[in-house]
C-alpha cells in the first residue's frame, strides 16, 4: 500500500486552498511542503506561516503535513515548524553538522523525524541515524525546483535502503521525491519506497488535479 504526498510547490499559489483541497479530496494522503532558503538550494519558497495555513485543510482530510526543509542548519527552525503544525519534519544530512541531535530535537518537538539525502550523497551518511529515524527521503532530483527529470540511479538507492531498514526491523517510511510520475510510480514502490512525493504530476499540465491523481491510483494502490 502506497502513500501519495502532493508537493504544494507545484500548485498555483493564487488558488492554494482549492488546489490542496482538490488533491486531498481526490485521494492524495499527505501535503508535502518544500521549504527553501536560497542558501542550501538556489530557490526561495515558503515558511512556517504557510504550513500553519495548511493545517485546517489537512485536518479536514485527516492528512499529514510533511515538511521538507531544504535549509542550512535546520535545527534553528525545528520548534517553529512544530508550532506551525507539521507532522513530519525532514532535514537534509548535508545541511546538519549535528545530525543526530537534530533528529532527537524533531522527535522531542512531537514530530516524525525524516532525513533526506541528495542524489550525490553516499547512503552511508545515514548509517548512524538509520535506527532512530521515522522517515528516509531519497531525493531523485537535485533539490531546489519542481518539474525536473527523475535520476534513474535513485532506484537502486531505494532498493538498498529498503534492505537496510528491513534488516534493522525499522518501520520508518521510505520516501522518494523528484520526477515522480504515474509512469514510474509502480517501479518505485516495487523498489521499496512507500511514500511517493509528486508536484508537477499532480498540479501541473492541462489535466485536472483529480484526473492526475486518478492516474496514480490506476498505477498503484493508494492507502484510503
Ligand atoms: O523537494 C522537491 C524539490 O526540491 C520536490 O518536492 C519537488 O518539488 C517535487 O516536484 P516534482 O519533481 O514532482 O515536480
Ligand atoms: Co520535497
Amino acid at each position: 500500500m502506497a502513500l501519495l504526498a502532493s508537493s504544494v510547490i507545484a500548485a498555483d499559489y493564487g488558488h492554494l486552498h482549492t488546489q490542496t483541497n482538490d488533491a486531498l479530496e481526490a485521494g492524495a494522503n499527505w501535503l508535502h511542503l518544500d521549504v527553501m532558503d536560497g542558501q542550501f538550494v538556489p530557490n526561495l519558497t515558503i515558511g512556517p506561516g504557510l504550513v500553519q495555513a495548511m493545517r485546517p485543510i489537512a485536518d479536514t482530510h485527516d492528512a499529514w503535513l510533511d515538511v521538507h526543509l531544504m535549509i542550512d542548519d535546520p535545527g534553528r527552525f525545528v520548534d517553529t515548524f512544530a508550532q506551525a503544525g507539521a507532522d513530519v519534519c525532514t532535514v537534509h544530512v548535508e545541511a546538519c553538522t549535528h545530525l543526530h541531535r537534530v533528529v532527537q530535537q524533531i522527535q522531542q518537538a512531537g514530530m516524525k523525524a525524516g532525513v533526506a539525502l541528495n542524489p550525490g550523497t553516499p547512503l552511508s551518511a545515514l548509517d548512524a541515524v538509520l535506527p532512530l529515524v521515522d522517515l528516509v527521503l531519497v531525493m531523485s532530483v537535485n533539490p531546489g525546483f519542481s518539474g525536473q527529470q527523475f535520476i534513474p540511479q535513485s532506484t537502486p538507492r531505494i532498493q538498498t535502503l529498503r534492505r537496510q531498514l528491513n534488516a534493522l526491523g525499522s518501520d520508518a517510511f521510505l520516501q522518494v521525491d523528484g520526477g515522480v510520475k504515474p509512469a514510474n510510480a509502480k517501479r518505485l514502490i516495487q523498489a521499496g519506497a512507500d511514500v511517493l512525493v509528486a508536484g508537477s504530476a499532480i498540479f501541473g499540465g492541462s489535466a485536472s488535479i483529480s484526473d492526475n491523481i486518478a492516474a496514480f491510483r490506476s498505477a498503484l494502490t493508494l492507502k484510503a
